[in-house]
């Protein structure tokens, strides 16, 4: 029999809409056991999740979905909406491979409204709709959804300086828990907080309710009537001045776990005509003590046990994020001008450990890629040597910052691009594949790509005493520690090669060549006896072992964990066609595809990139 009485009879958008009034406060209780269990087992965003479980309950009681849209910022937080709207059976796929994603996806709900991953994209989204409804002449509703975090994004404030020009209803929901993945940081944060914890804190609710029992019904000048309450208690609302004079009516704070406040501040901010701001206070990992005691370890957490909140299969085995964290605090030691940057990723970046240690030389400059990158060249243009890292999905944001501020000046800002090649479950958003088409067309820019966990060490001495723009790229999770006595000092645009053999050379980029041993492993067993090469430097890659190896070799391979568009095979390819070798080259990469989620062992299956695959397209191409 299930343990779920409520939760039970929700199995569709808008069922929600049957539970007895006075039984919310038992669903939000089953919604929350739910997805404790349910993320235990499957791994997920659980912290972020917990906290908005009443919030999400209020908007799909009080909006009319799918008509009606809720636009989530980054998108990790829609557990409950996804629960909501008919997909609660889906749970134990969540975010498998083939299963339900842990971000809102058009194509898997009419009620997910807008697809995202990457933080800060909600306000933009969400006034792109309203603006469509007006000009399609409907009234339907738009709420977008963002955190304190996503809030310290570029991109929200440029969409906030452009809401006001809708002129009509927009309710932006900002959800503060006072948490990013980590701290939150930034001017921001410290304004929101002042409001949070301000004197007029008690005082500002009543007004706040007030001011909405004042509000007169839909027809009537309900600005006006806000704006003359307003005025007549202008103290109350000094703090929020920034979102008023911004063309935004500041409404709040509202208690985030209060569903009747929620429930009712909702309702009358959707009937004012013109953008609303609703500052709701959460917590993040309301529920579970495990995760409201630390709130970024269960921010995103692979399966738990749920009485102890301890991970299962917690792995000692270095990753090369590790691996990076300690050598950046070596270096920090050798070199006093190495600084370290990151945009909010402290842990996942291991920057913590750097912050921890020299703390003036420590920069969390918040979900904030762009600025991040400038920074770093102001940094580097006055005579420091900044190491910056951002997951390489997240350095598309930064492209024209890459290009423009430090490329152009050649500055020597190290990008180390964690997270590069296939992270796995958070899917299409986050594959970290695009990132060395975008490096290598840069000019001024190198790429190193390393082998293992050694090599990485290696390539960071490199980057240290380089004095341009260099990028590292590594993958998510352990290090590799394949051919580790080969130990080489790195040579500025040099490969290594890693077995001399006879029937075919196969050039492997980074992360890509423990698979690829192993797939010459079974050519060797197979009667075959390859040669393999590490490339490397992916720019400038290494002209001299090509020209070496189409005088050697019919047949040439090259293997990456990357998009084939602007690759490092399309590199080779394109220099061996400009000196006219007819040599027959294969070039295993990504299509022209976004790839799904799923551990990286499926999705390198499903791209035949796995060594199996690896072994018989070679067979095929040989033979
Ligand atoms: C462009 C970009 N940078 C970084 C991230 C990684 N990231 C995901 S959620 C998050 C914190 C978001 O904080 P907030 O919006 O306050 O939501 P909360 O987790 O507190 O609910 C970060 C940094 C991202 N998704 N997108
Ligand atoms: C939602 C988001 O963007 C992050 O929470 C991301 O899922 C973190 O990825 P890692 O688990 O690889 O640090
Ligand atoms: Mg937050």
């Amino acid at each position: 029999m299930s343990k779920y009485v409520y939760l039970d009879e929700i199995n569709n958008i808008n069922d929600i809409k049957k539970i007895p009034h006075d039984k919310y406060p038992v669903l939000a209780q089953e919604i929350r056991n739910f997805l404790v269990e349910n993320v235990s087992k499957t791994g997920g965003h659980l912290a972020s999740n917990l906290g908005v479980v009443e919030l999400t309950m209020a908007l799909h009681l009080v909006l009319n979905l799918p008509k009606d849209k809720i636009v989530w910022d980054v998108g990790h937080q829609a557990y409950t909406h996804k629960i909501l709207t008919g997909r609660k059976d889906d749970f134990t796929t969540l975010r498998c491979f083939e299963g339900l994603s842990g971000f809102p996806k058009r194509n898997e709900s009419e009620a997910d409204s807008f697809d995202t991953g990457h933080s800060s994209t909600s306000i933009s989204a969400a006034l792109g709709i309203a603006t469509a409804n007006k000009l399609n002449g409907n009234d339907d509703k738009v709420v977008a959804v963002i955190g304190d975090g996503a809030l310290t994004g570029g991109l929200a404030f440029e969409a906030l300086n452009n809401v006001a020009a809708l002129k009509r209803n927009f309710v932006i929901i900002l959800n503060d828990n006072n948490m990013s993945i980590a701290e939150n940081v930034g001017g921001m944060s410290k304004y929101l907080n002042k409001i949070r914890v301000g004197e007029h804190y008690n005082e500002f609710k009543v007004d706040v309710e007030h001011l909405l029992k004042g509000i007169p019904k839909i027809g009537d000048n309900l600005s006006a009537g806000v704006k003359r309450v307003k005025d007549n208690f202008k103290q109350f609302f000094v703090h929020a001045k920034f979102f008023d004079d911004m063309g935004v009516t500041y409404i709040g704070p509202v208690d985030g776990h209060n569903i009747d406040e929620l429930i009712r501040i909702t309702e009358d901010a959707l009937k004012i005509e013109h953008p609303v701001l609703i500052h709701v206070l959460t917590k993040k990992g309301k529920g579970y003590l495990p995760a409201e005691n630390n709130p970024t370890k269960f921010h995103g957490i692979d399966s738990f046990d749920v009485k102890t909140g301890e991970k299962i299969n917690e792995s000692n085995v270095k990753t090369y994020t590790d691996i990076f964290s300690d050598k950046i605090l070596e270096l920090g030691n050798e070199n006093k001008n190495i600084v370290a940057i990151t945009a909010a990723m402290p842990d996942g970046t291991g920057l913590k450990k750097f912050g921890d240690k020299y703390p003036d030389k420590f920069f969390d400059v918040g979900i904030a890629e762009e600025h991040a990158v400038t920074f770093a060249a102001g940094l580097a243009a006055n005579g420091k040597k900044p190491f910056i890292s951002i997951y390489s999905s997240f350095y598309q944001r930064a492209y024209d910052q890459i290009i423009h501020d430090v490329c152009l000046q050649n500055l020597p800002v190290t990008f180390i691009v964690d997270r590069a090649g296939l992270v796995g479950k958070d899917g299409e958003t986050h594959q970290g594949i695009f990132d060395i088409s975008f490096f290598s067309n840069i000019p001024n820019m190198t790429i190193i790509a390393p082998k293992n966990g050694r090599e990485l060490e290696k390539a960071l001495e490199f980057a240290q005493k380089y004095n341009g723009p260099i990028a590292i790229r590594f993958s998510r999770g352990k290090a590799s520690n394949v051919f580790e006595n080969l130990n080489n000092e790195l040579v500025m645009g040099k490969s290594e090669t890693l077995i001399e053999g006879k029937h075919v050379a196969i050039i492997a980029v980074g992360n890509i060549i423990e698979e690829t041993y192993n797939a010459v492993k079974s050519l060797n067993a197979k009667g075959y006896k390859p040669t393999l090469i590490n490339a490397l430097f992916l720019k400038p890659f290494d002209k001299e072992m090509i020209d070496s190896i189409a005088k050697k070799y019919k047949y040439i391979v090259t293997i990456e964990e990357g998009i084939r568009h602007g690759g490092y095979g399309e590199a080779v390819i394109s220099y061996m066609a400009d000196k006219n070798y007819k040599n027959d080259v294969m070039n295993l990469a990504i299509e022209d595809e976004f790839v799904e989620q799923g551990t990286v062992e499926e999705l390198r299956k499903k791209l035949q990139l796995d060594a199996d695959s690896i072994c018989e397209r070679i067979l095929n191409f040989i033979k």
